[in-house]
């Protein structure tokens, strides 16, 4: 990347401060853009969902594999729940949606409940594991909740061969206009569930693969009690990436940290932050990180700066920490304050190899939080930052009352915020698509076919607030 007019001003940057000024390109299609992280993750999209509880859990970490992007469970989890979310992830399809499954003598009021948590927004009642109905919003709408599902259910199916081509399903749902149907096995049995956009969506994106062809998925690990004892249990469980993380990534505990998971000599690469400047990069690739985390305080739960003054603006601490790294021959993942694609774009521009966030897709379908409604009729979920009074009360919960009081005092996240679904984009699939389409076009601007080009090419400036203001679209009129 390069400043535009090689002006790089004497203060620091975030990403509303800098756009991009499009090039010359020989890049004809924004679909011929490979997207193919070079950090070892894996991953086909650049994209990465935080360690956060009301963020990543099972649904998100297989619904963005299947797109090529990658969830890394919190450390928070119980390692034996861990273990059974890996090895749940792995048995995923890497077409079919898992199907929310129901038996006919189930509820209307069952269904409602279960619903919300796929974005597809269907159950599939089945029999001996066969589909004989599915049940929809619609159909439970306008009847007494405690109806059976035999007397509302659809039974004129469309059922799908689980090994279908997707875009043969793609054109038999389209032409039978349905919107999803059920996907069986040989004997008939229940395998998945495809909707026409999913259809759709496995032709355009490639799942993140191990070499098993099973989907990926990475786990966090603490600073604190036995890392690496942890870490192996991990590693034994078949996660894909390991991140250690802590908020001040550059302290020695961290450092050891990082030497002991090391010294494990895992297969898999090893994230380590968080850290802001090249200083911390150094340290963290010396003590084994192949891959290092940048982000103080840019999180939107995040309240470390209101409290210590301590952090960086985003894009200058990446610009500066992935030079270090390529270096180095190592990578950053850009970590926090996403807020549209755009900023996506920004980051890989600064050269991250893959982008973290958290708090955008707490507002969705496969986040683990209960779907909620405002007063105004508004859906959302809770989200809440993981060093919040809320995370610090979970996490310390098996301490003694004086550690976990005195832990209390340090605070650096809220523990409550309404993340709102978007009614046009309410599943993370959705927001997916709007980030790779925005990273995709950005690519093609600047002349580039990989993210390796994009960085390299990229010619950015710097605005007022003005200039960023003019870039907003405007919903109504300006007088
Ligand atoms: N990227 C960011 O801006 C931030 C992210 N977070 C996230 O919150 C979660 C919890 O992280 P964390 O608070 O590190 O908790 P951890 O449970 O990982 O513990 C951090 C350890 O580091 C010690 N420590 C020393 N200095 C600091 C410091 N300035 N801030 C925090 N700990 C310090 C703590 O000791 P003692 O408690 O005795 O001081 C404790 O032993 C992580 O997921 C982290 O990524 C948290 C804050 C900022
Ligand atoms: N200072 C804090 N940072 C936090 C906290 N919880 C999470 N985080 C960081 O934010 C990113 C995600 O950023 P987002 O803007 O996409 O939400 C996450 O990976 C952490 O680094 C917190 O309580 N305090
Ligand atoms: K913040």
């Amino acid at each position: 990347m390069r400043f535009l007019n090689d002006v790089q001003p004497p203060y620091d940057l975030t990403y509303d401060d800098v756009f991009m000024v499009p090039g010359r390109s020989a890049v004809g299609s924004r679909q011929a853009v490979d997207l193919r992280s070079p950090d070892g993750s894996g991953t086909t999209i650049p994209l990465v969902v935080a360690n956060m509880t009301a963020i990543a859990g099972r649904r998100m970490a297989e619904t963005v594999a299947r797109r090529g992007g990658l969830t890394v469970i919190p450390q928070d989890i119980p390692i034996d729940v861990v273990t059974e979310v890996i090895g749940w992830v792995k048995r995923r399809h890497l077409v079919l949606d898992t199907p929310i499954t129901l038996a006919s003598s189930q509820t209307v009021a069952d269904a409602l409940s279960l619903l919300p948590k796929r974005a597809h927004g269907a159950g599939v009642v089945v029999e001996d594991g066969r589909p004989v109905g599915v049940v929809t919003e619609s159909d439970l709408t306008g009847v007494d909740r405690f109806t059976q599902l035999s007397e509302v259910m659809s039974r004129d199916l469309l059922v799908l061969d689980a090994d279908i081509d997707p875009r043969d399903a793609f054109n038999r749902l389209d032409g039978a206009h349905r919107r999803l149907a059920p996907a069986v096995d040989a004997d008939g049995r229940l395998v998945g569930i495809l909707t026409r956009t999913g259809a759709l969506r496995a032709t355009l994106y490639a799942p993140a693969v191990d070499a098993g062809g099973r989907l990926r998925i990475a786990a966090a690990v603490g600073i604190n009690g036995d890392v690496a004892g942890k870490a192996k249990q991990l590693l034994d469980a078949g996660v894909d990436t390991l991140v250690v993380d802590t908020a001040h990534g550059h302290q020695e505990s961290m450092l050891a940290a990082v030497r002991a998971v090391r010294a494990l000599d895992p297969a898999v690469p090893v994230v380590a932050g968080n850290v802001v400047a090249a200083d911390g990069v150094r340290d963290l690739v010396e003590a084994g990180a192949d891959i290092v985390k940048v982000g103080v305080g840019p999180g939107a739960m995040c309240t470390t700066r209101m409290m210590t003054g301590v952090g960086r603006p985003q894009f200058s601490a990446v610009l500066e920490c992935a030079a270090e790294a390529r270096r180095l021959g190592r990578h950053v993942w850009a970590d926090g304050g996403v807020r549209h694609p755009r900023d996506v774009a920004m980051a890989l521009a600064a050269g991250a190899s893959n982008v973290m966030i958290g708090s955008w897709f707490a507002g969705t379908h496969e986040s683990p939080g209960d779907l909620q409604q405002s007063a105004d009729g508004r859906l959302y979920k809770e989200s809440f930052g993981m060093a919040s009074a809320r995370a610090v009360r979970n996490r310390t919960s098996e301490e003694s009352a004086y550690d976990r009081a005195r832990k209390a005092l340090f605070e650096e996240g809220i523990s409550t915020s309404r993340m709102f679904l978007d009614p046009a984009r309410p599943g993370v699939e959705d927001l997916i698509d709007s980030i790779v389409a925005g990273v995709r076009s950005s690519c093609t601007y600047a002349g580039a076919s990989s993210l390796a080009q994009y960085a390299e090419r990229a010619v950015v400036g710097v605005q007022s607030a003005a200039g960023y203001a003019e870039g907003k679209p405007l919903y109504a009129s300006w007088s």
